[in-house]
């Protein structure tokens, strides 16, 4: 090798940082395909860090925060807890809107008056689909698996909660509501013990205490999953891939400190006071039978039963005397 080539080949070597290159070689020619190696990673570098902020820039608007599968069924099947509860403590972290990634399906959860209401108003139609999966074992199945028991059941439950509720030493405004409506009740039914459509609707308080009850204990934690159409959507400013579910958290809502005052006290009045809000789905602070178009549609039905038998209840508990004549005063209540 000339001493010429060799200073080159070392000057190649040394400026590329490779010693690699054999001895004849000619300097202008390696550093021209090293070069353009160099050049091709260096770009794909920038492109992907490039790449990665954008990403950044963009995505934590679009994407909801995320609760991971794995810390839902560790505290429902590990730990053995109700995930109603669950899920209701925990997407309190999370915000007005949880996703929810389980498996391959992808699951929003709103639990917040305002998202529900845009979700009504402005989504109804774009996520009227239910999942053809609704017969297999999912999340919202688990969930809903008390949401369509005979109206009985709920009933029973119903009658179990009063039972303690009578039976168990309560606040004076609790024990006051219950003795209005079973006087209510006693007025307006006298010694008769069969109950009309017409009776109920002058039942005032006995109308308070049943809303009351469907606020604190909703047979369904959540509405049933609405599927949304091959379309992507913007749900409260967070983009939604296609064939999203969108669970309502039914439970958090009806207890959300924003909307309702000492949400987890047994208080009838607060429907005295606000008569107009009813569970018709079109006050979204109260829905224990959904809304929009894919409602229960055994709203009203279920509504009058549990209002009939609440009557009887209490009719029966003044007539066994369980339920003493009224000492309390209007404004105990
Ligand atoms: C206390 C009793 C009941 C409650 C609290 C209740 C509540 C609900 C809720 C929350 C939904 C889901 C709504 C949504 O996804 O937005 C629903 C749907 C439904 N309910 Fe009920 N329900 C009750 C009783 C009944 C009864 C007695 C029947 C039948 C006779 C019934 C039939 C249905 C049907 C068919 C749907 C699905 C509607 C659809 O997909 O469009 N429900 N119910």
């Amino acid at each position: 090798m000339e001493t010429s080539q060799l200073s080159d080949y070392w000057a190649g070597s040394q400026l590329l940082g490779n010693s690699s290159f054999g001895p004849g070689v000619r300097v202008d020619s390696v550093s021209g395909s090293q070069y353009f190696v160099v050049e091709f990673f260096l770009s794909a570098i920038v492109f992907t860090v490039f790449n990665l902020v954008f990403q950044r820039l963009h995505e934590p608007s679009l994407i909801p925060p995320r609760l991971s599968a794995w810390n839902f069924l560790c505290q429902t099947h590990v730990l053995r807890r109700n995930p109603t509860v669950v899920l209701h403590n925990l997407v309190k972290r999370y915000g007005p809107v949880t996703h929810v990634k389980l498996w391959s399906q992808d699951l929003l959860v709103l639990s917040s008056v305002a998202a529900v209401e845009e979700f009504y108003k402005l989504h109804d139609m774009e996520f009227g689909d239910r999942p053809s999966s609704m017969n297999r074992v999912t999340l919202s199945n688990s969930i809903n698996s008390s949401c369509f028991p005979p109206l009985a059941t709920y009933w029973k439950h119903l009658r179990f909660v009063l039972d303690m509720t009578t039976s168990t030493p309560f606040d004076k405004g609790t024990i006051c509501g219950f003795e209005w409506v079973s006087e209510e009740v006693e007025r307006s039914l006298g010694s008769r013990s069969h109950i009309e459509d017409s009776d109920l609707a002058k039942l005032p308080y006995l109308q308070a205490v049943v809303k009351e009850l469907f606020r604190l204990y909703p047979p369904c934690a959540f509405s049933f999953p609405h599927e949304s159409f091959d379309e992507y959507c913007h749900i409260f400013g967070y983009e939604v891939s296609p064939r999203t579910q969108v669970l309502i958290n039914i439970y958090t809502i009806q207890r959300d400190p924003a909307v309702w005052t000492n949400p987890n006290e047994f208080n009838p009045t607060r429907f005295i006071t606000h008569p107009g809000i009813d569970m018709h789905g079109q006050h979204y602070q109260l829905l224990p039978f959904g809304g929009g178009r894919r409602q229960c549609p055994a709203t009203k039905l279920a509504i009058r039963y549990v209002q009939s038998g609440l009557a009887r209840y209490f009719h029966d508990a003044r007539s066994s005397h369980m339920i003493p004549h009224s000492t309390c005063l209007e404004d105990d209540l």
